[in-house]
Formats: C-alpha cells, structure tokens, sequence
C-alpha cells in the first residue's frame, strides 16, 4: 500500500547520518505493531490511517480539528469537575486540548478527508495527539506516572459520532465570522454605488431588449436588498447550529456519559465563545442527519446564486469598452490579455462567478451526502464538513476582494448612458396613457424602421405636437410611480460616501435605514 505522507507535514525525520538515532518508533495495538515516525505525537491509529487512506490531496480541515480539540479541552474539565478524571490528569488533558486548538500542532493532523464516514480516524489522531501532549506533561512532574490513554481518557463519555457533528457545527459557525464580515462590507460598498448612482437614468432593460428607464442607483438597490436577503437566511441559519451531538454517544441514547456531561460541557463551550451552545433537542436525529449544516449551506447557495447574478449584471454593464454596453468603467487592475495589448478584462467578476460555481457544485455533493445516512448515523459527515468550509472561505474571499479591487472602483460612464437613454424607443410607455398602446407602438415600429428618434416619429404621427411630447417624455419622471416627491435631508448632497459614513447608516438588523438622495425609499430598501 502506497503510504500517505503529506507534503505539509512537519516532524519529518532527519536525512541518517552514520549516528543518527532510528527515525521511526514502533507502537502496539489491538491490531498488532506498527511503526510510525519517532518524533510523531500521533498514535498507532492514526499511522494505519495514513496508511489506508492515501486517497488525493485534501485533509481533514484544521478548522475541525481546532474545534474538536476545544470539545476535548471543555470534557476533560467537566470530567474533573465531576470527579470522573483525577483532577491534574484532567488539567494536563485540557491544557494540550487548547495548545492543539490554537494551532501549535496542526503538523500532526495529517489524515485524508477522504476516510470513515464518521470521521473517526481524525477523531483518533485528536484523541491520540492529545494524550500524547498531556503524558510527556504529567512524565515531566512524575516519571512514574502512567501516560494518558486516548480513548479511555481523552475519549472519555464520547464517540466520534457524537463530537464530529458537534465539531463540524462549532467550526462552521466559527468560520462564519469573516464571511458575514466580508458581506456586510460588500452591501456597503454596493449600498455607496446605489447613493452615488442615485441621480443617473438610464435605459432599463428586460429579456435583453431595451425597456424603460430606472436609475443606476436603483439597479443597484436590487443588489444590495438581494445581499440583505442571503445575509437574513445564513442568520437564521446559522442559529440552527446551537444544538450540539454531545451526550449522545454511540447511537444516541447517551451509554457510557454521566447524564450532566453534555450540557456541562455545552455550558463551558459557551461561556468560552459567547455562542449558546446547548444539547441537541433529539441527540438520534443529531447523529443520524445533518439537517441544520444543510439549512446553512442553502443560504451559502443563495448568496453564491445572488452573488452571480450582481457579477454577470456588472461585467455586462461594463462590456466595452467600445462594443458592448459600457455603461458602467470597471476598474482597470491588470493586462487582461498575453497577446492584445491594452485589453483589459473583468477578471474580479470571472473569479467571483467561479467561486459560485463551485459552491452551487458543493451545495449538490452535500446533499447527496446528508441524504446518505443509514439508521442511526450519517457516514459521510466528513465531506460535509469539507464542503461547507471551503465554500465559506471562498465565499468570504471572493466577496472581499470583488468589494475591494472592482466594486469600490466602478464608475459610470455618463455620456454613453445617456446617449443610450436618448435613442431609446421604450421611452414611447410614456405616450401609452395619452394615445393608447396601438398607437404608441405604431410611433415606436416607426422610428424603429425609419431610423428615427422617437420624438421625430411621434411628430410625424400627428397624433401629438412637440409640446407634447416634451411634456410626457420625461425619462427622470419614468423612474417610477407618479408619487409626491421626498425632499432629501438638507446635508444628503454634501454627505461624504465613506464605508464608515455607510456603516452607520445600517441598523443592527443590517438593513439600510436612510434612502440615497432623490431616490424614493421603496426603491431603495433591503
Ligand atoms: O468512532 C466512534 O466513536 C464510533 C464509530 O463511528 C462507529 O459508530 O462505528
């Protein structure tokens, strides 16, 4: 069997010279000897691990790991407190638990993602890094101290079945941060473009064909209300996770857990994040189906499907720069193209739509996952758990520096929208109440035809004079219902457009709570 060794892993033995000490140690388990690296903190199970799972690239995410390890940590305290675990065994467990937590031993996590459904071997090399860590930490005050046994004690009142699901709902929610961060600036970056868009007019446009007119900053209200949206779902979403596996055990009934561990654990586990972690109303469908990590990806799929349609939106507005649209300037950040030169591309948007599709392909892989449990647990959590975090740090990535490098730098090409404006036919909608549908699509065919401006084909209608039509053909007026107009505050025009200046303008909710000047608030909210 070819074995697995990741090029990441650190420890690696020393090249032999004519002294060197044996490089590899040998450990026993049930299943007999086996050798691993000397220097290794994991353990025999790990090592056969590595061994039958040399399957691609990709391993257990450290962000399970971490959090994995801070349910190790919490346990052994509640075990102490208890009385289950001598108190300075236990302390010696916490303590390594919260070094592999922080990070300092992410080299000795070594094992595929692609491994038992349950996650148990990285549950293992958690069990047996730990135990590791705390013995040669006990051997240090007490060299007849027995070393720490990573299943009987690090393990204590636990399976794999119940502390995966858990791990994979606190690294979830923990990796949330950033990218509700990273979406938060985004709508604020969108939100100071819809402001400075406010006053624009231009054509509107359904099924590809010219419509009639709306401003640029509503077209981006639409943006930032479908990011408030996707932000609203991942929210509710994500509070789905608060209920943890713990205490559940091996198939759910909690065999081999002291009843108050679970929610003790769950207790510390909070006082430390700030998150109410608590049980799992039903501990068999918490190991058994990953519903709440589904809920989560769901939202993740809506934000990555509005996120796709606001990329294609802007990089069609931006086509050009003399044979497209163009009514929107992207940031021009670097040569687009190897063999034409000064062509430049809407690179932040292809990056973005990419992103989008990946978690649109990983929301599928993770649905098919969830649906694959049998009876009492899902076996393919660590795909899941996979899936979801990498389409969070895409996610989040992406978001960041599509505000960043094409957002905060779009302009408005003014002359050419309105010059798109002016030869528009759809601005004849506006003569419909006046002459009815019939005719004013006979002024619009006209034009069409003859390659006219609207306004020389409805005068030679003579069915209205130029009066007339100057009057009801308003573009501005076409941005919407007739409505009394909103005076605008009296500072909104000289107001600076700064991400901060945005910031305070959202209210706890993440909702927009003042609409841009001269535009109505209708149109704006979201
Ligand atoms: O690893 C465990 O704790 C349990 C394992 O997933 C199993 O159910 O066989």
């Amino acid at each position: 069997m070819r074995p697995h060794t990741p090029k990441t892993a650190t420890r690696q033995p020393l090249p032999a010279g004519p002294d060197a000490q044996p490089t590899l140690r040998t450990e026993h388990d049930g299943f007999g000897t086996i050798e691993l690296p000397a220097t290794a903190l994991w353990g025999a199970q790990t090592q056969r691990a590595l061994q039958h799972f040399a399957i691609g690239t990709q391993r257990m995410p450290l962000a399970l790991i971490h959090a994995m390890a801070e349910i190790k940590r919490a346990a052994a305290e509640v075990h102490a407190a208890l009385g289950l675990l001598p108190a300075e065994r236990a302390a010696a467990i916490a303590a390594a638990a919260a070094r592999v937590a922080e990070g300092e031993f992410d080299a000795e996590f070594p094992l595929s993602v692609w491994q038992t459904g349950s996650g148990t071997q990285s549950h293992m090399n958690v069990n047996e890094v730990i135990a590791r860590l705390a013995s040669a930490a006990l051997a240090g005050r007490d060299k007849s101290a027995p070393p720490v046994h990573p299943n009987d004690e690090v393990n204590r009142g636990q399976s794999s079945n119940d502390v995966m699901p858990s791990a994979m709902h606190i690294a979830v929610l923990q990796a949330c941060g950033p990218l509700r961060r990273a979406l938060t600036q985004l709508r604020l970056a969108l939100r100071g473009k819809a402001r400075e868009f406010a006053g624009i007019v231009k054509i509107g446009r359904t099924h590809l064909q010219d419509a009639t007119p709306l401003t640029l900053g509503q077209e981006f209200s639409a943006f930032v209300a479908q990011l408030g949206l996707a932000d609203r779902a991942l929210r509710r979403s994500l509070a789905g996770l608060h209920g943890l596996a713990l205490g559940g055990t091996a198939v759910g009934t909690g065999l081999n857990t002291d009843p108050a561990f679970a929610r003790l654990v769950c207790a510390r586990l909070a006082l430390r994040s700030g998150v109410r972690w608590r049980v799992a109303p039903n501990l068999f469908a918490a190991m058994a189906g990953h519903e709440a990590l589904v809920a989560v990806h769901a939202a993740l799929r809506q934000l990555a499907i509005s996120l796709n349609k606001i990329g294609n939106d802007i990089r069609l507005l931006g086509s050009g720069p003399r044979a497209g649209l163009g009514e929107l300037l992207l940031p021009q950040n670097e040569a687009g193209s190897s063999i034409m030169p000064g062509k430049v591309n809407p690179t932040q948007v292809e990056a973005l739509a990419m992103v989008c599709a990946q978690v649109m392909g990983h929301d599928v892989a993770i649905g098919i996952a969830a649906a694959q449990g049998q009876l009492q647990l899902n076996v393919c959590k660590p795909l899941i758990a996979l899936n979801l975090l990498d389409s969070i740090t895409l996610l989040g990535d992406a978001m960041a520096s599509f505000s960043r490098h094409c957002v905060l730098g779009l302009q408005a090409d003014r002359p050419r929208i309105a010059v798109l404006l002016q030869r528009s036919l759809m601005l004849v909608t506006a003569l419909t109440p006046h002459l009815g549908y019939e005719a004013a699509a006979a002024i619009a065919k006209a034009a069409q035809a003859q390659g006219t401006t609207l306004r020389e084909a409805a005068l030679a209608s003579g069915l209205l004079s130029a009066e007339d039509f100057d009057a009801w053909v308003q573009p501005a007026a076409m941005t919407g219902p007739p409505m009394p107009p909103t005076p605008p505050p009296p500072d909104a025009a000289a107001r600076p457009i700064t991400l901060a200046a945005q910031k305070a303008d959202f209210t706890a909710e993440g909702a927009p709570v003042a609409a841009p000047p001269a535009m109505r608030e209708t149109q704006i909210s979201g």
